[in-house]
């Protein structure tokens, strides 16, 4: 999280960390006590490896009471996502139990009503990515408020050029904004989840390349069937 600022500690008690031999790769969050919601990009890097997703947590590092590592039993990718475009970049990890819930252990209500989220409408986004352009790695959670901007606006030829598609949507990114290791957190607006973080122009803080994130919404029955199945 770049301009963003160290968030207060267990309030996002859905906030989940992807991590890889100890080492945080992206963001994710509870949507069911058994289920993460992340991005399908944060598996490009794992070579083999399988996640294992840190839940409770406000620091990385450490020892906290609530804090606690789940194993993942199953890593399903959207059948869409690919490593070229951010098209359906969705990953669901199912974990090897269900998550035991308390105060700092909670599921996050998502959006399941197919309509924009109208521009202007200041939403937030935390996460344990990059917060600073030297790349610096936080051992704490951040947060900041963004505005959400059109698709319109966000796909003019100087921003994404076209590329938001109606399964995606933008916020502000001049100065502050998502990074490296922010993928795969929801983008929360009145306390639902609208989006996830994807990576898109890989470019953070350029306000000519706004944020984007994967609508939840269009792939509510995506969701529902996989934790069914
Ligand atoms: C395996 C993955 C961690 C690879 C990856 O995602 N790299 C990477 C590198 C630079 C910026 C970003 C990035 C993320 C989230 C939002 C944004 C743009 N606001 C950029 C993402």
């Amino acid at each position: 999280i770049l301009g963003g600022y160290e968030a207060k500690p267990h309030l996002r008690p859905y906030m989940a960390s992807l991590q890889l031999d100890g080492q945080h790769v992206c963001g994710g969050f509870l949507i069911a006590e058994q289920w993460v919601l992340s991005a399908a990009h944060c598996t490009e890097e794992m070579d083999g490896r399988v996640f294992q997703v840190l839940l409770g947590a406000h620091s990385l590092r450490e020892p906290e009471p609530h804090k606690r590592l789940y194993r993942v039993r199953a890593q399903i990718p959207h059948p869409g996502s690919n490593i070229h475009n951010n098209k359906d970049d969705l990953l669901l990890l199912q974990l090897e139990e269900k998550a035991e819930l308390n105060a700092h252990v909670r599921v996050l209500p998502w959006q399941r009503e197919d309509r924009d989220v109208a521009a202007d409408t200041v939403c937030e986004v935390a996460g344990w990515g990059t917060i600073s352009h030297s790349g610096r790695r936080p051992d704490k959670l951040y947060q900041v408020e963004r505005p959400v901007i059109s698709r319109d606006v966000c796909n003019h030829r100087t921003r994404h050029d076209g590329t938001i598609t109606e399964k995606m949507m933008c916020t502000d990114s001049r100065k502050k904004d998502t990074c490296k290791g922010d993928s795969g957190g929801p983008l929360v607006c009145s306390g639902v989840a609208e989006g996830v973080v994807t990576a898109g122009s890989r470019v953070c803080g350029n306000y000519k390349k706004p944020a984007i994130y994967t609508r939840i919404a269009p792939y509510a029955a995506w969701i529902d069937g996989v934790m069914a199945s």
